[in-house]
C-alpha cells in the first residue's frame, strides 16, 4: 500500500505474481479483507464494498464461466456520467463495414512506425489497423497498433468491446490494474480481458507494439491432441498479479471507457485501483513467450504454425479460432530433404504478423522487427525471392540448424479482415512488397513433355 496522490508511482522491481491459467485465485493486500464464506457479506471486512466483474453471460456452462468479485474502497459507479471524449480518437474502428474500411486481397507489409515526438500516451497511441466483425454483435476481432511515449496521467482505460492481448515490441509496460500490478516486456504478452479498469505507464519512454483485441469471446489454452498433457505454453506460467490498492484521493481523475470503438470520459475523485481483495477467475494475465516449449518435425516436412499456438480464442465451430496467437520462437530445424521455411500456401484463414525481435524465416528482408504484413484468406504467400534461393542452395546436406535471436508472431483469424484508410494510405506501408517474390523464377526440368500430360496414372488399375 502507498500513500500517493494521483500520479501512478514507481513499481517494485520484485512485484509478486500468482500463477496459473483460468485458476480460480484470491489475493489480499491486507490480510482478512477478502470475505470468507460468502460473496456479499451485509458488511464487508475493513467497510470494503463487494464488486462483481463478469466476462462472461452469468449462464454460460461452468467450464466457460468467468467472474471475479473485487472487495474495493468505493465501488467504480461512484462516477460523474460517461460523455464523449473531447477531442475523440478517430482511429480506433470496432465494426467493420464498408463506410469506414476496405477490402482487399492484397499483399500487405507495413515497415516499423516511427514513435512521435510528441506527447503520446497509450489510449492516444493506439490506432486500428484491421479487423472483421462487430463489438456490438459480440463477434469479430481488431488488430491495433501502438506508438507511444508518455505515461498515462490520472486516468485508467476500460475496453467494454473486448480482451486487449498486447504484444510489446520496444519498450516495457507497466500496467496498474483493478487486481494489481503487472510488468511486462517485450518477449512477455499480457491479456487485459474486456472490462477492467487499467492503466499503462512506460518507464522506457518510446514504445511500440500490437494489439489483438477479441469481442464476445476470451483467450484459452490450446487443445493438445496427441501431444499429450504438456507442452506449448504451460498453464504455470502465466502470471496474474496479486492485489494492490491506491488509497489517497485523486480529484479530477478521469476513466476513459472505449464502447462501441468511440471515447467516452467519466470524472471521478479517486483512482479506480482502490481494490484490497478480490478472488475469482477473470483476471488479467501476463506471458513470457521465452517459457513456450515448442513441438515441430523431427524427420520430414515443415508442420502447420498452428503447433505453435500460445493462446487461442475460439468461435462455435471446433477447430476455427475466432483468433489465434501463434509465435515463431527460436528453435531447432532438423528436418531431412525438407523445404523448411514455410511452404508456399493460400490459407483460407486470415494472417496478421509481427516481428518482435531479429528475423523472420521465411523473408531475407524487408520485415522488419515493429513491422507488420497481412496476408488475407486465399491470398498466395511464402517465402522471398532470397530466401528461396538461398533454401536451394543449401540442398539437402543441410544439417541440423538453430533458429536464434528471433520472435515473430501470427494472429490468425477465419473472419476476413478490413483495412483501416489510414493503415492503406500509411507512409510506412510498403508499396513494393509484392516485388519479394516476382524474381521467383521457374526451376522447372520438364520441358521435354511440352506441356502433355504425362500418363503417371491413368485411372484404370
Ligand atoms: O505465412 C507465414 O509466414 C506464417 C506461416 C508459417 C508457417 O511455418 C507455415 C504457414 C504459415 O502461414
Ligand atoms: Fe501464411
Amino acid at each position: 500500500m502507498e500513500n500517493k496522490t494521483a500520479k501512478c508511482p514507481d513499481f517494485p522491481t520484485d512485484l509478486e505474481y500468482q500463477s496459473g491459467f483460468g485458476n480460480s485465485l484470491s489475493s489480499e493486500a491486507i490480510a482478512g479483507a477478502l470475505p470468507q464464506g460468502q460473496n456479499n457479506p451485509l458488511i464487508c471486512p475493513y467497510g470494503l464494498y463487494a464488486e462483481q466483474i463478469s466476462g462472461t453471460s452469468f449462464t454460460a456452462p461452468r467450464k466457460l464461466n468467468l467472474r471475479s468479485w473485487l472487495y474495493r474502497i468505493k465501488p467504480s459507479v461512484t462516477h460523474e456520467p460517461f460523455k464523449p471524449r473531447v477531442p475523440g480518437h478517430g482511429k480506433l474502428v470496432s465494426e467493420f463495414n464498408q463506410s469506414n474500411t476496405t477490402a482487399t486481397p492484397t499483399q500487405l507489409r507495413w515497415k516499423p512506425v516511427e514513435i512521435p515526438d510528441a506527447p503520446t500516451d497509450f489510449i492516444d497511441g493506439l490506432y486500428t489497423v484491421c479487423g472483421a466483425g462487430s463489438s456490438f454483435l459480440r463477434h469479430g476481432y481488431a488488430i491495433h497498433m501502438y506508438t507511444a511515449n508518455k505515461s498515462m496521467d490520472d486516468c485508467a482505460f476500460c475496453n467494454a468491446d473486448g480482451d486487449f492481448l498486447i504484444v510489446p515490441q520496444k519498450g516495457r509496460l507497466w500496467i496498474t490494474t483493478e487486481c494489481g500490478r503487472l510488468q511486462v516486456s517485450p518477449g512477455e504478452v499480457v491479456v487485459l480481458p474486456q472490462g477492467f479498469r487499467f492503466a499503462i505507464n512506460l518507464p522506457d519512454g518510446p514504445s511500440r507494439g500490437y494489439v489483438a483485441e477479441i469481442f464476445g469471446t476470451h483467450f484459452q489454452l490450446p487443445d493438445l491432441g496427441p501431444i499429450g498433457a504438456n507442452g506449448l505454453a504451460a498453464p504455470r506460467d502465466f502470471l496474474v498479479p496479486t492485489a494492490w490498492f491506491e488509497q489517497s484521493s485523486c480529484p479530477g481523475y478521469t476513466v476513459v471507457q472505449k464502447f462501441g470503438g468511440e471515447l467516452f470520459i467519466a470524472r471521478q475523485d479517486f483512482c479506480p485501483f482502490n481494490v484490497v481483495a478480490w478472488h475469482g477467475n477473470y483476471v488479467p494475465y501476463k506471458y513470457d513467450l521465452s517459457k513456450f516449449c515448442p513441438y515441430n518435425t523431427v524427420l520430414v516436412d515443415h508442420g502447420d504454425p498452428s503447433i505453435n499456438t500460445v493462446l487461442t480464442a475460439p468461435t462455435d465451430k471446433p477447430g476455427v479460432a475466432l483468433l489465434d496467437f501463434v509465435i515463431f520462437p527460436p528453435r531447432w530445424l532438423v528436418a531431412e530433404h525438407t523445404f523448411r521455411p514455410p511452404y508456399y500456401h493460400r490459407n483460407c484463414m486470415s494472417e496478421f504478423m509481427g516481428l518482435i525481435n531479429g528475423g523472420y524465416e521465411a523473408k531475407a528482408d524487408g520485415f522488419l522487427p515493429g513491422g507488420a504484413s497481412l496476408h488475407s484468406c486465399m491470398t498466395p504467400h511464402g517465402p522471398d525471392t532470397k530466401t528461396y534461393e538461398a533454401t536451394i542452395a543449401l540442398g539437402n546436406e543441410a544439417g541440423p540448424h538453430r533458429i536464434t535471436d528471433t520472435m515473430a508472431f501470427m494472429f490468425e483469424s477465419c473472419l476476413m479482415p478490413r483495412i483501416c484508410p489510414w493503415a492503406l494510405e500509411s507512409p510506412f506501408m510498403d508499396p513494393d512488397y509484392y516485388q519479394c517474390w516476382i524474381g521467383l523464377r521457374s526451376h522447372f526440368t520438364g520441358e521435354e513433355t511440352k506441356g502433355q500430360s504425362r500418363d503417371l496414372h491413368n485411372g484404370h488399375n
